[in-house]
């Protein structure tokens, strides 16, 4: 049974759950672990009470009310934040199968804490977006913030975009150079978009691939008979992802504000990132999980259910991408990991049996972010575990403002906590999982590293293997704008004006 999970409402525990109650205390002492920060590592114990973390150093003393975790020879880090998810999206004429409770639980059981989803506009309408997500976020389990997309433009979408950053706690916003038809928008609007957030210190992000060569390589493929999910990549090469990500590049430093690449799945797409960091330029590259991980030799797999789970956007990329954007994350061209966990079940994307174009996009992965970096960067040697706790948490928080409260093991955080242990294994399966879907892009991997306990707000959620989540416990985390990206933009805005070295008005008679 250990795909499912206990619901708890505050105040009992629920027959089964096989978590003594006392875990349920507002009192909890982790002891002897090693704490790690992005900053730091050393070993402590670390005691919560009412959800925040009150104190960390050596050989804190409590009273019997106090639930106490033993984290010797284990690490005591912030639960992930995933900055990129789809829960309880509509799109491609269905909807994800994990809303707010099943993919928030999912995330929980493998380590993270807190997730950042994408407000999808109502008929364009921001506000309508927003007031509909707050629904379907009314039974989360963990913490949560919104991003923003933005599909159309007029001086009503201009206006809403302020409302999001002044009133209801949203400081990013995102542009989809791709979907034509339906989510993509095109450069004018971009334009228009960024300079929005620049003036209102949100950050723009961009799912960068160019739409409109993409729905040519699409036709390419269906004329050339090529209709199965193979086709989705071959329709999307690398190339179109550089292109996007080049010219929004471009376009950001043009209006000199900060841009956020979501989804880097390609060296195209990275290298343009790696060029404009080493210029100076402020940009920021989002690898998902399953391009670091995956290549995409499955899609050709003679099976359609197995062939189309891989299907998202930009694609699963050939053998040689994924070792070349960890070696970018490992370097710090990339700065931080999601998932873009977007899941449809094999009855979903079977919606695409006869045309690649009708597979719903997305792929799983909150579940399994933490055991799969772990196993893939820190124990293979190529990031320290205090660049864990960076690209997994860290810098998130930071990017969206929402550091030291998350993000962090110091007095004052929230008490979002994880306990890993190095020396157990995982080993992931759909069958095993806590997503409702019935597939898994990771299906059969093992690795070393396992999450054994996650604390959620303050309240043990996952330990001994058993979800203890209440819909409706966790909160929306409102996010101010102005992050430390945008720190000196002001200045960079003034030395080029007086670098202009033009007169105003020179020929402009006076009359
Ligand atoms: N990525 C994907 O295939 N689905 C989710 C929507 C998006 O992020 O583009
Ligand atoms: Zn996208
Ligand atoms: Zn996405």
């Amino acid at each position: 049974l250990s795909n499912q999970f206990c619901e708890v409402r505050s105040g009992y525990d629920e027959a089964g759950c096989g978590i003594p109650s006392s875990s349920l205390s507002s009192k909890i002492l982790i002891k002897g672990g090693t704490v790690v920060n992005a900053h730091q590592q050393e070993v402590a114990d670390v005691f919560v009470e009412d959800g925040i973390i009150v104190v960390v150093k050596p050989n804190i003393k409590v009273g019997d009310d106090v639930y106490v975790i033993d984290a010797s020879g284990k690490f005591v880090m912030p639960g992930g934040i995933d900055p990129h998810t789809h829960l309880a999206m509509e799109f491609m004429s269905t909807e994800t199968i994990d809303d707010f409770f099943s993919g928030q639980a999912a995330a929980l059981a493998g380590g993270t804490t807190m997730h950042i989803d994408f407000v999808i506009p109502l008929n364009g309408s921001l506000v309508a977006g927003f007031e509909a997500y707050k629904k379907k976020a009314k039974k989360s389990c963990m913490d949560y913030g919104f991003h923003m997309a933005v599909t159309k433009w007029d001086e009503v979408v201009s206006r809403e975009m302020e409302i999001m950053v002044k009133e209801n706690g949203i400081n990013s916003f995102k542009f989809f150079m791709a979907y034509k038809g339906s989510l993509m928008i095109n450069d004018d609007l971009l334009l228009e978009g960024l300079k929005q957030c620049k003036s209102l210190g949100a950050l723009a992000m961009v799912h960068a691939e160019n739409g409109d060569a993409v729905f040519e390589g699409q036709k390419r493929m269906i004329e050339l008979g090529i209709t199965g999910p193979e086709g989705h990549a071959l329709s999307r090469p690398p190339v179109l992802e550089g292109e996007a990500t080049a010219r929004a590049i471009r376009l950001a430093s043009f209006i000199n504000t900060p841009l956020y690449v979501v989804h880097v799945m390609s060296i195209d797409a990275m290298e343009e990132i790696a060029r404009a960091r080493k210029s100076g330029q402020r940009v920021i590259g989002e690898p998902v999980v399953s391009g670091l991980v995956l290549d995409d030799s499955k899609l050709w797999d003679p099976d359609f259910t197995t062939a189309s789970k891989y299907v998202m956007s930009p694609p699963i990329r050939p053998s040689g991408h994924d070792k070349a954007l960890q070696a970018a994350l490992s370097t710090g061209v990339l700065q931080l990991v999601g998932t873009d966990h977007c899941v449809f079940n094999s009855t979903q994307k079977a919606f695409g049996i006869d045309d690649f174009r009708k597979i719903p996009n997305g792929v799983n992965g909150i579940e399994e972010r933490m055991h799969l970096l772990w196993d893939t960067m820190v124990e293979s040697g190529q990031i320290s575990v205090t660049d864990f706790v960076r690209v997994t948490s860290t810098e998130c928080a930071r990017i969206f403002n929402i550091y030291p409260r998350k993000g962090a093991i110091l007095a004052g955080s929230d008490a979002d906590i994880i306990i890993l242990n190095p020396n157990s294994s995982f080993e992931i399966s759909a069958r095993s999982h806590h997503s409702r879907t019935d597939t898994n892009v990771y299906e059969g991997r093992r690795g070393k590293g396992k999450v054994e306990v996650t604390i959620s707000g303050g309240r043990v959620v996952w330990e001994n293997d058993e979800l203890k989540v209440s819909p409706g416990s966790g909160k929306y985390i409102e996010m101010r704008p102005f992050s430390y990206l945008f720190s000196g933009i002001d200045k960079a805005d003034a030395s080029y004006i007086s670098s202009l070295n033009a007169p105003v008005n020179r020929f402009k008679s006076s009359t």
